[in-house]
């Protein structure tokens, strides 16, 4: 039988429901020696930032919020993503423990307060990757319009789990490389390809 070639987004669609159904299989325990292997590995390889951006974990994602709280005792910021449009680049808020979060319109929790500011490292959750080191995100093309936007780009570093490792998500133009892609088995740059 002849295979369907889908467009891009169809094909994306599918498989970024398909990646996150791969990791919610992860059980509770699992999913939390990953994320600290992951945690492991960022403090291991990467310099301290000056204003780290970090997003809430969300549909099992990974969580390296571990992270966020060493390099704070190092003197580093954290900060989270705002959406405040459609199809537009993220803006970012400092983040402290304490600070009030809410549901934003995809029910992400988000700052409602607090300085915006501009990090110097971004991580950035990853339902897919690949080994050129692009990203399979949510769909709105938010941190590919934000690592865009910003000059000097910050630091793009994936974090994600090998389970979501994908032979290639099929690059299109729009698509920013990362600088790093850390998931439980190590701390990669992306091989030039
Ligand atoms: N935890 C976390 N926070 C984050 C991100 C992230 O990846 N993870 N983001 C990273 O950018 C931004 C939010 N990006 C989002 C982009 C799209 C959708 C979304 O709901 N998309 C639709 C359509 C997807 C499709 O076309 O298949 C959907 O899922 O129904 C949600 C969040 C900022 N905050
Ligand atoms: N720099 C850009 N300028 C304009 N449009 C862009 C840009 N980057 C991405 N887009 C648009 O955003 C849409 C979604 O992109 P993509 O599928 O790569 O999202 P994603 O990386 O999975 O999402 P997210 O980062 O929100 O999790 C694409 O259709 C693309 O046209």
């Amino acid at each position: 039988m002849t295979e369907l070639i889908e467009d891009n987004t169809g094909w994306r669609r599918a498989l970024r429901r398909e990646m996150v159904a791969r990791r919610a299989g992860l059980d509770d325990a699992a999913h939390a020696a990953l994320s600290a292997r992951i945690v492991g590995h960022l403090g291991a390889s990467l310099p301290v930032p000056r204003i780290a951006a970090f997003c809430w974990p969300i549909k099992h994602e990974p969580d390296v919020r571990a992270i966020v709280a060493h390099w704070a005792a190092a003197g580093a910021q954290a900060a989270l993503p705002v959406v405040v449009a459609e199809n537009a680049a993220l803006a970012f808020r400092i983040w402290e423990s304490g600070t009030t979060l809410a549901p934003d319109r995809y029910g992400i929790p988000t700052p409602v307060s607090g300085d915006w500011v501009t990090p110097d490292l971004i991580l950035l959750p990853l339902n897919g990757f690949d080994a050129a080191g692009y990203r399979l995100g949510y769909g709105g093309g938010y941190f590919d319009r934000t690592l865009a936007a910003l000059s000097p780009r910050p630091l793009a570093v994936g974090v994600g789990f090998e389970v979501n490792r994908l032979a290639s998500i099929r690059p299109e133009s729009h698509d920013q490389r990362l600088d790093w892609i850390v998931t439980e088995a190590g701390a990669f740059r992306p091989s030039a390809a």
